[in-house]
């Protein structure tokens, strides 16, 4: 089974490295959705596979860089695409959240995407 914790973060970042002239060369902000999929067996007695909020607890000092922040100062950020934002999430979070299967980060209502690890 597999099951998931939505977060939304408000933050600000440029992409440095898009065309000269492209929108997103310039400083902007979204409000980031995350979602953070894990996946495993029911507990018969608990009846879930996980607390939703040991989701929230494990990922809060991650939430806490990145909430109001400036996304490009953050090490390993420098270049802050959505595939970035998301593959960095999935490597702070794995040693903690063995069982994390899949990051799903919306940029805006229209843009976004999935990373399953390598
Ligand atoms: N593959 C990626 N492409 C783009 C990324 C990204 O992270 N990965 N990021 C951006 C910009 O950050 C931009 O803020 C979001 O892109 P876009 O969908 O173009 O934004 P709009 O809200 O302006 O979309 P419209 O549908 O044109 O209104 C760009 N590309
Ligand atoms: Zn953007």
């Amino acid at each position: 089974m597999e099951i998931f914790k939505e977060f939304t973060f408000e933050a600000a970042h440029r992409l440095p490295n898009v065309p000269a002239g492209h929108k997103c060369g310039r400083l902007h902000g979204h409000s980031f959705q995350v979602a953070i999929h894990i996946s495993g067996p029911v507990d018969p007695h608990t009846g879930w596979v996980r607390d939703f909020a040991d989701i929230k607890a494990i990922f809060k000092p991650i939430y806490d860089q990145l909430d109001h922040n400036y996304l490009n100062d953050l090490p390993g950020l420098e270049n802050p695409t959505s595939e970035v934002i998301a593959r960095w999430i999935w490597h702070k979070l794995k040693p903690d959240l063995p069982e994390l299967s899949q990051i799903t980060l919306r940029e805006t209502c229209t843009c976004g995407c999935i990373y399953r690890g390598e």
